[in-house]
């Protein structure tokens, strides 16, 4: 191989394997590295058939287009929601910067309304949930709405109406991906934990601070926490409600990634054309049989009910349905008894 081809190959690996994991992890003894620089070693893990096939996903900037959803309704106060033009990517923001983008119940019903028009539009395969400006994610509940029942606006009484959007992003049958810059605690740390992927800002705080102002969250705050960190650290967390900076929190496994704050969003959109490459049913299975054990009845539910929908699209199944609707007996004796 001549010198130039080298150079060439060495730049290819060096970039999938900043891709593959954090720069900072990289030696220049990284096979992958050393299998670029040294021709004779080209058996390096990283240097695979599907990458030679399909390359790198496209690192153009997506043009985003505002979502206005069923026009009866007001338009949203609280939150942006946006998709990419000609990609299967949704981006929901909590727009209240000058709050720490803080939620209140309107912006929780905001939320779960642009939530569901992502899981309903075929045409979405990601979802990024972001806070406005680099300042937070979200601080959680606004404390002004607080209440002796909950959070409460205008119009309704005092509810913890967070713990609904939780469970949605939860039962999403989409990845949904935090992107992370400033401040996520209290319940908007919750929100980043309920999220499938984190990518966090090298400027990402991280923390509970429920203890100090009097609130916690002993749902998904605490079980999830304690799933991802272990209890030991989950209790370190809540017990003195200290802040944890982005790097801390990727070493105790809270976060996927970290990046510049000024690459956040070019390395988030990078992951999502990654996993939107990939077969959405082989996502949404696994997603809901990661959650499964902790979700007990409900997680076996949303992965049962994936295999029902599954089986719909089958011939077996539809043996079923179109003999009843034909009033014949259906014969299932065709189908194979696998092992
Ligand atoms: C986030 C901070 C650390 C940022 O500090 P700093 O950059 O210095 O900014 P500030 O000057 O403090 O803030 C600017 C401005 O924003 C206001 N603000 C910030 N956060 C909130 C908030 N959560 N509520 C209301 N207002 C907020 C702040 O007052 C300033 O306004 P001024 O008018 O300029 O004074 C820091 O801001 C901070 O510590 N914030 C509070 C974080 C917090 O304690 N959050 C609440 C935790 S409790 C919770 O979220 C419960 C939620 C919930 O509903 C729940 C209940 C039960 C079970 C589960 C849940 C759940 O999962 O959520």
């Amino acid at each position: 191989m001549d010198q130039n081809m080298n150079m060439i190959v060495a730049r290819r690996m060096a970039s999938v394997a900043n891709h593959l994991m954090p720069a900072h992890q990289i030696s220049p003894s990284h096979p992958a590295l050393l299998g670029a620089i040294a021709p004779s070693n080209c058996s390096s893990p990283l240097d695979d058939s599907y990458r030679r096939t399909h390359g790198e996903v496209p690192s153009h900037p997506p043009v985003w287009k505002t979502v206005s959803l069923d026009e009866s309704v007001k338009e949203f106060a609280d939150i942006i929601y946006e998709k990419a033009a000609g990609e299967g990517i949704a981006k929901i923001t909590i727009n209240r910067p000058e709050r720490r983008n803080a939620f209140r119940p309107q912006t929780v019903k905001e939320l779960m309304r642009a939530f569901n028009d992502a899981r309903d539009d075929i045409s979405v395969g990601v979802i990024i949930f972001t806070g406005k400006g680099t300042e937070a994610f979200c601080s959680g509940g606004d404390q002004s709405f607080r209440g002796k029942n909950g959070y409460a606006d205008y119009d309704n009484f005092g509810r913890l109406n967070v713990l609904d959007l939780q469970v949605q992003i939860r039962r999403l049958p989409k990845p949904v991906i935090a992107m992370v810059a400033g401040y996520a605690v209290g319940g908007g740390h919750v929100l980043h934990m309920v999220c499938d992927l984190t990518i966090a800002a090298n400027n990402a705080v991280f923390g509970q601070t429920g203890p100090k102002v009097g609130s916690f969250d002993a749902g998904y705050g605490a079980s999830i926490m304690s799933r991802l960190i272990g209890p030991k650290r989950a209790r370190e967390m809540w017990y003195l409600s200290k802040f944890y900076t982005a790097s801390e929190a990727e070493k105790m496994g809270l976060v996927n990634m970290v990046v510049p704050l000024e690459k956040l969003e070019q390395e988030t959109v990078k992951w999502c054309r990654e996993m939107l490459r990939n077969s959405p049913t082989a996502i949404r299975l696994c997603k809901s049989a990661i959650n499964a054990a902790d979700d007990g009845h409900a997680g076996l539910q949303a992965l049962a009910g994936d295999a029902t929908l599954m089986f719909y699209g089958t011939e077996e199944g539809n043996e079923g349905r179109s003999s009843y609707l034909q009033h014949k007996k259906p014969d299932f004796s065709k189908f194979p008894r696998l092992p």
